[in-house]
C-alpha cells in the first residue's frame, strides 16, 4: 500500500511537496481553503511531472493518488507524515497544528517555515516533539535540499524520521545543528537580497544587471562547489589560508550595507517590481518556471555525471528506486524468455517525431543485457577484474511506437551459446505490444589482453543453463533476419 503524506497550505511551496511526494509513489492529502488551491497545484504538478522524472533514467514508482480533503481531519486521516505549509503567519500556523494534533494526535508534523524556529512552531501544542521544521527550496521538487531543525523538544529519532523521510523522496536532509532564525540557508539568501535592495536603491545598478553578476558568475560556481571550496581554489596552490591572508583585510573595508537595511515602504517594492517587469515580464510565471527546471535538469543531470554534489544526491535515490524496481528479477532456467528489465519512456528520450528516439532502443536492450549479465555472475565486479562481454553486432526492428511515459517490459531469450560468445533476443513490449527486438552477438573479452578468451567457469556454467533452458523455445521470429526490403 502507498505511504500517505498530508499537504496543509498548497500554495507555491506545499505544490512544490504534493508533486514531490506523489512522483515519488506517495499518496497526497491536500487542505488548503483558497478555491483556485487544485487548479494551482495542478499547474505546479503538470511542470513537476515534465521536470523530475527527465532527473533520471530509472524509472519513477507509479504515481501516487492526489487527492483534495474538505478539511484538515479529513486530509490528516491515516497519513504518515505532514508538511505544513501555510502562510508565513505564526498564529495560523500554531491554529493549523492545534486542528491537525486533535485530529491525527501522533502524526509527525514538518513545517516549510521560512524562518520561524521549531520552539516557536511549538508553543502551546500539547505534542510539542511532533512538530519540527523541513525547510525546502523552491522548485521544491526539483533542488533536493531539505533543512532539518528540531528543538530541545524533539527527539533524536524524530530528527532521524524527519530526515529518512526526506530521503525516501529524493530529498537531501541538512540537519541544522543549532535553533537559529532562518536556518542556513535563509540566513545567507537575506543578507545577497538585502545588498540587492540596497544597490538598487542606491542606483548602483538593476535587477536584470544584479541578476547577470550572479549568473553569468558567482552562481554558477556556487551549484557545484559552494562558498568555501570556490574560494579554496581562488587561494591558488596554498588554497584558504592563502585566500583568507590576501582577502581577510577586506573585512574592514566599506564592502557592504549589510548591518544596515533599505526601508521597507511602497517606492522600494515598486522600484523592484517595476524593474523585474521590465526584466521578465515578457515570461508568464508558469514559462518562467518550466525554464528555470530545464535549465536545472540539464545542470542537475551535469552534476550526476560527476556524481558531485547534488548529482550524488540525485545517483543515490536513482540507485535506492533501482534496487526497488528490480527487485525479484533474479530468474532461475526455465524455458521461457528472462524478464530483466522495467523501463518508462522519459521526456528526453522523445525525438522530434514524438516518439522514442533511435538511440533509447539501444539503450533499452543495454539495460536489459547489463541486468542479464549481472545475473551470470559478469556483473561489475567481473569487468573490474578484466573480462567482459563486448557487443559485436546487432539488429534492431522497429515494431511499435512508444511514447513519453510508456512502461516498457524488457525480455531476454537466449538462441546461441558457447564458452566466447552468446547471441541473444531481446523483446521490448509496452503490455502485450511488441515493440521492438534487438537481436545481438557478445562476445566475451580479456579486456588486457584486447581479444577474445573463454569465460569463467562459473559464468559459463551459468550462461549454459539458461542457453539449455532457452533450446527448448521456437527460434523467434524474425531472429537471423537481415534488413528486409519489398521491391516496389
Ligand atoms: N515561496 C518560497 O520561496 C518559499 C516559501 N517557504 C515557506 O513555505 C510556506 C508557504 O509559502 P508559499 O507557498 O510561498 O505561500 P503561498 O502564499 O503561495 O501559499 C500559502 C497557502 O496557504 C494557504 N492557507 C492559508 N491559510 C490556510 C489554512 N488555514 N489551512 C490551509 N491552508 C491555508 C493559502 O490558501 C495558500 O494557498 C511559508 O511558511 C513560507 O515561508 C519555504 C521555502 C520557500
Ligand atoms: C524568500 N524565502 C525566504 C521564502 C526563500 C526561502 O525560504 C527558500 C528559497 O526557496 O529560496
Amino acid at each position: 500500500m502507498a505511504r500517505k503524506a498530508t499537504i496543509v497550505g498548497g500554495g507555491v511551496i506545499g505544490g512544490g511537496w504534493a508533486a514531490r511526494f506523489l512522483l515519488n509513489g506517495w499518496d497526497v492529502a491536500v487542505f488548503d481553503p483558497d478555491p483556485e488551491a487544485a487548479r494551482k497545484i495542478n499547474a505546479v504538478l503538470a511542470n513537476a511531472r515534465l521536470a523530475l522524472p527527465a532527473l533520471s533514467d530509472v524509472p519513477m514508482p507509479p504515481e501516487g493518488r492526489l487527492s483534495f480533503a474538505d478539511t484538515m481531519a479529513e486530509a490528516v486521516e491515516g497519513s504518515e507524515y505532514v508538511q505544513e505549509s501555510v502562510s508565513e503567519r505564526i498564529e495560523l500556523k500554531h491554529k493549523v497544528y492545534a486542528q491537525l494534533q486533535q485530529a491525527n494526535p501522533g502524526v509527525l508534523i514538518g513545517s516549510s517555515t521560512s524562518g520561524f524556529k521549531a520552539s516557536d512552531l511549538q508553543i502551546g501544542s500539547p505534542a510539542p516533539q511532533n512538530i519540527i521544521v523541513a525547510h525546502p527550496f523552491n522548485p521544491v521538487y526539483l533542488l533536493p535540499l531539505s533543512e532539518i531543525s528540531g528543538s530541545e523538544k524533539n527527539t533524536e529519532a524524530t530528527v532521524q524520521r524527519t530526515a529518512q523521510i526526506m530521503k525516501d523522496i529524493g530529498m537531501f536532509p541538512l540537519v541544522i545543528r543549532k535553533e537559529i532564525d532562518a536556518f542556513i540557508g535563509n540566513r545567507f539568501l537575506e543578507a545577497v537580497w538585502r545588498e540587492a535592495l540596497w544597490m538598487l536603491k542606491d542606483g548602483v545598478a538593476t535587477t536584470e544587471e544584479i541578476d547577470e553578476a550572479i549568473r553569468m558568475g558567482f552562481g554558477l560556481r556556487w551549484g557545484q562547489m559552494g562558498l568555501f571550496e570556490t574560494y579554496r581554489i581562488a587561494g591558488g596552490e596554498a588554497g584558504m589560508r592563502h585566500f583568507m591572508a590576501q582577502f581577510g583585510p577586506a573585512l574592514k573595508w566599506p564592502w557592504t550595507k549589510l548591518m544596515d537595511v533599505p526601508e521597507f515602504n511602497d517606492e522600494l517594492v515598486d522600484l523592484v517590481a517595476n524593474q523585474s517587469d521590465a526584466q521578465s515580464g515578457m515570461y508568464g510565471i508558469r514559462e518562467l518556471e518550466r525554464i528555470r527546471d530545464q535549465n536545472l535538469v540539464g545542470f542537475l543531470r551535469a552534476l550526476k555525471e560527476r556524481n558531485w554534489g547534488a548529482g550524488k544526491v540525485l545517483r543515490e535515490h536513482d540507485e535506492a528506486r533501482a534496487a526497488l524496481f528490480h527487485e525479484g528479477l533474479d530468474q532461475g532456467p526455465k524455458a521461457e524468455p528472462l524478464t530483466l528489465a522495467h523501463l518508462q519512456v522519459l521526456p528526453g528520450w522523445i525525438d522530434y517525431n514524438g516518439h522514442m528516439t533511435e538511440s533509447r532502443y539501444y539503450f533499452c536492450n543495454s539495460e536489459v543485457a547489463d541486468a542479464f549479465l549481472r545475473l551470470i555472475g559478469a556483473g561489475m565486479d567481473y569487468v573490474e577484474a578484466g573480462h567482459s562481454y563486448y557487443s559485436a553486432e546487432t539488429h534492431i526492428r522497429h515494431l511499435g511506437e512508444a511514447k513519453l511515459g510508456d512502461r516498457l517490459t524488457g525480455t531476454l531469450q537466449i538462441i546461441s551459446a558457447d564458452e566466447k560468445r552468446f547471441r541473444s533476443f531481446v523483446r521490448i513490449m509496452k503490455g502485450e505490444e511488441l515493440v521492438a527486438t534487438i537481436e545481438q552477438l557478445c562476445l566475451h573479452v580479456d579486456m588486457k589482453a584486447g581479444r577474445t578468451v573463454a569465460a569463467a567457469p562459473g559464468v559459463y556454467a551459468k550462461l549454459k543453463a539458461i542457453a539449455d533452458a532457452h533450446a527448448e523455445l521456437p527460434l523467434p521470429q524474425g531472429a537471423g533476419r537481415a534488413i528486409g526490403q519489398k521491391k516496389g
